[in-house]
């Protein structure tokens, strides 16, 4: 049985197969991504009723504009309606809400919608959700580094003070307790990161569940936890 004390404190989840989940039930593409929102609004449920501090999403990357449009615009509107829908529920359930990524590519009421719900969430402390949009792994690095180098430009930090720490505050990711997700769970079958988190994920646990997104409920849910409690995480450190 799971322990509560081994449980990750930081979840990361890529949640991947939704159309295939819809084209395997001769479905359109869009019920796919409707039944992904609903296994989205399941697992931040599951993630405050297990204790889990922080849950990082990754909702849309900066390749996924490369998409039909019709399927970007669907999408956008299904986080506009998803978030109108829900910020009351998650403020009464205490769930602080950060964006990372680009927004400033969207469009404007969902800019809007998105700094509201941060503003408005921003002293809640039972889960804090961050969620990835318009997100690039590589791009949070190299943003971070843009920022140190302004700093050294200034005259405030000298180049040999850069170290780990210095470039962690400046990612995306530093808005929380724990940026580094001891967990992450991938659908679908996919192996990849696919530009997801990529600093924060350096001593982070990989799990990759077969099922697609919108079938991952609280059994499968369990059974990742499950496997996270059974690694022993050496962080690079004793050799046995
Ligand atoms: C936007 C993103 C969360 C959707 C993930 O599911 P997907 O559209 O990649 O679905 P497929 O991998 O089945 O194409
Ligand atoms: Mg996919």
């Amino acid at each position: 049985g799971l322990r509560r004390e081994l449980m990750p404190r930081h979840l990361a989840v890529i949640m991947d197969g939704n159309r295939r989940w819809a084209r395997m039930r001769g479905l359109p593409v869009v019920s796919g991504y409707e039944a992904g929102a609903r296994a989205f609004r399941r697992i931040v449920e599951l993630c405050c009723n297990w204790g889990i501090r922080v849950l990082t999403v990754f909702a849309f990357s900066s390749e996924n504009w490369f998409r039909p449009k019709v399927e970007t615009d669907f999408l956008m509107g299904l986080f506009e309606r998803g978030l109108r829908d829900e910020l009351r529920h998650l403020m009464r359930a205490g769930v602080r809400i950060s964006i990372i990524g680009d927004i400033s590519k969207l469009l404007k009421p969902l800019q809007v919608l998105l700094a509201d719900a941060m503003d408005t969430t921003i002293n809640n402390s039972r889960l804090h959700l961050i969620i990835a949009v318009n997100y690039s792994g590589q791009n949070d690095v190299v943003q971070a580094c843009q920022k140190l180098a302004v700093k050294v430009k200034d005259g405030l930090i000298e180049p040999e003070e850069i170290n780990e720490s210095l470039v962690e505050r400046e990612l995306e990711t530093n808005c929380t307790d724990f940026p580094h997700p001891d967990l992450l769970i991938r659908t679908s079958g996919e192996l990849r990161i696919s530009n997801f988190l990529l600093w924060q994920l350096a001593y982070t646990e990989l799990y990759f569940a077969d099922s697609l997104w919108p079938d991952f409920g609280e059994d499968e849910f369990l059974e990742a936890l499950c496997s996270f409690q059974r690694r022993q995480r050496r962080y690079g450190g004793q050799n046995s």
